[in-house]
């Protein structure tokens, strides 16, 4: 007897009114990796330097107590949200997209299908279904493809603000971060981490009582690597700033671009991508319950409030529109330092894709892939400093360095 198919309005808002324990019940995985077990940044380096526990200072702590390190499968992760490096289509595909859709199960193929896909650099909000976490963020990262300009460094620095600026409108507390564009949008992993650490930082500076946890999850350990090393010198002490010289680090939050920049950019970008996904790569978004690419790394490398945008779903979703809180940022940032901001110019149009990009983004999705069952994958984490070998040798770096916008309120139940 084949299994009824779900309706996912009546799924969700039945998951996101369960408690924990309840939940736990309907995880597709039990291996599932609570948060008690992830050690803050803080933690990590105490226990290697046989530190006294400090005392937290402030709402919960300070900056080192409130990001992790974490080496391993996203989709094992039970906190409020698990970020998707996902494509425009929002229906699947492979990699980190992929597993995140094997492991939540069909209801989140068909929440994405409601919402008209996504802009690069915007995110989007659905519920976790069979995941430990209880909300995915889904974020279209840049195709870089080692070509990273303004652009590219300004979309993947929307990303994970946007993505941020979900947690917050949704009352969320933790939330754990892939390394957007990284893997088959070829963003170079050094520069995107300097991106990464540094907005999540900044938008940590200014929202210190919104957030408890951030958790970079590293897949491979190329990453490990950088990110250990960036996170040691950008996360040092919470009481002390730490000089960073060391890093090329620019914590201007995203600066929204120009519609007509835009317009150009997803021009170029629709070839890319089209190009992208149909080179041979195995989305397989048509397809609900497709077997997924092993993502085991050791077999495969592998606001203050922007324009509302509403969906068919009713939802809304993180543009990249000028946000007044954005904007607010910057024009301090250039008050207090007084250096010369790229404020990006003119206003960004949030909204969707444009038709034909949305066109040849579904046709990639809409591929089907054979691909192998991600459930045996391992999902070492970075406290157990279990080693992974890297299949991938990061791609040759472009040396230029990597020098948006307030979530609208979703529709959506407020975390309970
Ligand atoms: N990698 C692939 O084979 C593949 C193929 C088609 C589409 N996609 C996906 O890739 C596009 C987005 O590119 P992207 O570079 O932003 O994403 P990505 O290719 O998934 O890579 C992003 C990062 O996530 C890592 N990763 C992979 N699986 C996991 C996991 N289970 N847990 C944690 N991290 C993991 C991966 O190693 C990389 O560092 C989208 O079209 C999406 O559908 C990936």
């Amino acid at each position: 007897m084949s299994k009824k198919k779900k309706d996912w309005k009546t799924e969700k808002e039945r998951m996101l009114r369960l408690d924990q324990d309840e939940r736990r019940k309907e995880y597709r995985r039990q291996d599932f990796v609570p948060l008690e077990k992830i050690p803050s940044w803080r933690q990590e380096n105490r226990f290697n330097e046989e530190e006294e526990e400090p005392e937290l200072t402030g709402e919960g702590g300070g900056l080192s107590d409130k990001v992790s390190l974490y080496k391993g499968d996203i989709t094992v992760l039970e906190v409020d949200a698990i970020v998707n490096a996902a494509n425009s289509s929002l229906l699947g595909g492979g990699g980190v997209d992929g597993c995140i859709h094997k492991a939540a199960g069909s209801c989140l193929y068909d929440e994405c299908h409601s919402l008209s896909g996504c802009e690069t650099g915007n995110a989007k909000i659905t519920c976790g279904y069979d995941l430990p976490a209880r909300y995915v963020i889904h974020t279209v990262g840049p195709v870089a493809r080692n070509q990273v300009g303004t652009t590219e460094n300004n979309d993947l620095k929307s990303c994970y603000w946007n993505s941020l600026q979900l947690v917050k409108e949704h009352s969320l507390k933790t939330v754990a971060f892939p390394c957007i564009s990284t893997g088959i949008y070829g963003f170079p992993n050094d520069p995107a981490a300097d991106i990464a650490l540094s907005t999540v930082k900044r938008w940590i500076k200014d929202n210190p009582d919104k957030i408890t946890r951030v958790i970079f999850c590293v897949f491979l350990e190329t990453d490990f690597v950088i990110y250990k090393r960036k996170m040691s010198l950008l996360f040092q002490d919470n009481d002390v700033d730490v000089a960073e010289t060391e890093l090329k680090e620019d914590d201007t939050p995203p600066s929204p671009k120009s519609a007509a920049k835009e317009e150009s950019d997803d021009g170029n970008r629709d070839k890319e991508e089209s190009g992208d996904e149909d080179e041979g790569a195995n989305d397989a978004g048509g397809n609900r319950d497709v077997e997924m690419a092993s993502q085991n790394p050791d077999e495969n490398s592998g606001s203050e409030e922007p324009t509302e945008e509403k969906d068919e779903g009713g939802n809304e979703s993180q543009g990249k529109d000028k946000d007044k809180g954005l904007e607010k940022n910057e024009k301090d940032e250039a008050k207090s330092d007084g250096g010369d901001k790229d404020d990006g110019g003119d206003k960004a149009e949030a909204g969707q894709p444009a038709p034909s990009k949305m066109a040849d983004d579904n046709a990639a999705a809409a591929s089907t892939v054979e691909m192998e069952d991600v459930s045996e994958m391992s999902d070492a984490g970075a406290s157990q400093g279990d080693e992974m070998r890297d299949p991938v040798e990061s791609p040759e770096r472009p040396d230029v360095v990597p020098t948006a916008s307030s979530q609208p309120k979703d529709t959506e139940e407020k975390k309970e």
